[in-house]
């Protein structure tokens, strides 16, 4: 087995998260301890503008490289902390995601920024990233690529069995009663709601739903949000963060809570909608939408059969993507794939990733 740490900056823009995981690239052993580190207000903000303006900027651009300076010393802290946190043990390679700036799988085009060498360099820790790019130059959707680790984890589950994670955007991993993955992001997560919650209350987002839990849905906004082309493509299929920011002028007129309520519903109906080959017979959540009591409630009554936080399994809903990087990591080290036909609609099932550093197997 290798030790991996494992780092994700998600679409929500709040932070790094980092976990540790071992690993044989198959099966998954001791997972833990986590972290996560938020980004101070300032570089949120700066990100956030790279994201508005992401169509039009150059990898070069003095502003990009500031970000992706700041977001990377960001990420070395992370690891350093970690590592304290866990008594400082091997690590092996470190799986680092970066921050999407810009994903349009269709023009051939993803964009995770984050500088490899520079955390070599403060980590003393090989690295594997830019993990969507080989994906999306054969024709895959670049995204999600959580499914390999979903399915590695549901193992010894019943099955059809899914798991949902409900972050910036969500995404959801299928195992089939075949044994085979089926994946595809279904919507918008949290990443609507946030922004909602941000130009009416200042804060970073709907503090346990409680704007949404005091407000009545638009079915009228909600039917005209679904009728988005995305939710007739059939799955794999993949998001930008900001593919549905016209939901937000779509709400524009509804008040703050009706507007959140009506976000809220769209996250989970999307989730319902996912076109999946099989129904599933249990719904594990992951994500930070785990910690929205509106967004829960509306899944339990949309979805059939169970529907239970990732916690119900022992596991750490809010350390599994920084883990599933981890994961991949070792992966890709190991040039096996990390995505496949039915989870990205790569041509062949695929590896990723470039590593920089020595390799830990030489
Ligand atoms: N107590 C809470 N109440 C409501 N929402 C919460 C709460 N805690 C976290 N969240 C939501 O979870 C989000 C963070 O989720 P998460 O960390 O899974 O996103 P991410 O990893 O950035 O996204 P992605 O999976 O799209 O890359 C926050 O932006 C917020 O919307
Ligand atoms: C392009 C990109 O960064 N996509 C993220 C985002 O956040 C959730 C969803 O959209 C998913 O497709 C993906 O992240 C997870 C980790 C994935 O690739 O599985």
């Amino acid at each position: 087995m290798l030790h991996a740490i494992g780092l994700m900056s998600g679409t929500s823009l709040d932070g790094v998260d980092a976990a540790l995981v071992e690993t044989d690239g198959h099966r998954v052993g001791a997972r833990g301890p986590s972290l996560s580190l938020p980004y101070a207000p300032a570089l949120r903000e700066r990100m956030r503008d790279l994201l508005d303006r992401a169509p039009t900027l150059s990898a070069d651009a003095p502003e990009v490289r500031d970000v992706e300076h700041a977001l990377t010393l960001r990420h070395a802290e992370a690891v350093q902390a970690l590592r304290e946190k866990a008594g400082h043990p091997h690590v092996d390679v470190i799986g680092f995601h970066g921050q999407t700036l810009l994903h349009q799988p269709q023009a051939h085009r993803t964009w995770q920024v984050g500088d490899a060498e520079l955390l070599w360099r403060e980590t003393g820790i090989a690295v594997v990233h830019d993990f969507r790019s080989a994906d999306v130059a054969h024709g895959g959707e670049g995204a999600p690529l959580a499914p390999f680790y979903h399915a590695a984890l549901l193992a010894g589950q019943e099955r059809p069995v899914a798991i949902v994670n409900i972050g910036g955007v969500s995404n959801v991993t299928l195992l089939g009663t075949d044994g085979r993955v089926h994946a595809c992001d279904t919507g918008p997560g949290n990443a609507l709601l946030d922004d909602w919650a941000r130009i009416h209350t200042g804060h970073p987002c709907d503090f346990d739903g409680r704007l949404a839990s005091a407000g009545q849905v638009d079915a009228d906004v909600l039917q005209a949000l679904l009728s988005d082309p995305f939710f007739a493509r059939p799955a794999p299929k993949s998001l930008d963060r900001q593919s549905f920011h016209r939901a937000l002028s779509m709400v524009s007129h509804l008040s703050a809570q009706d507007g959140a309520a009506t976000l809220a519903a769209f996250t989970v109906a999307a989730i319902a909608a996912a076109p999946l080959p099989q129904v599933p017979r249990a719904w594990y959540i992951c994500g930070g939408g785990v910690h929205n009591p509106v967004i829960m409630r509306g899944l339990r009554a949309r979805l059939p059969g169970i529907v239970a936080p990732v916690g119900e399994l022992g596991w750490d809903g809010d350390a599994l993507e920084a883990e599933c990087f981890g994961f991949l990591a070792v992966r890709a080290l190991l040039g096996l794939p990390i995505s496949a036909p039915e989870t990205t609609g790569v041509r062949l099932p695929l590896t990723g990733g470039r590593i920089v550093g020595a390799h830990p197997r030489a």
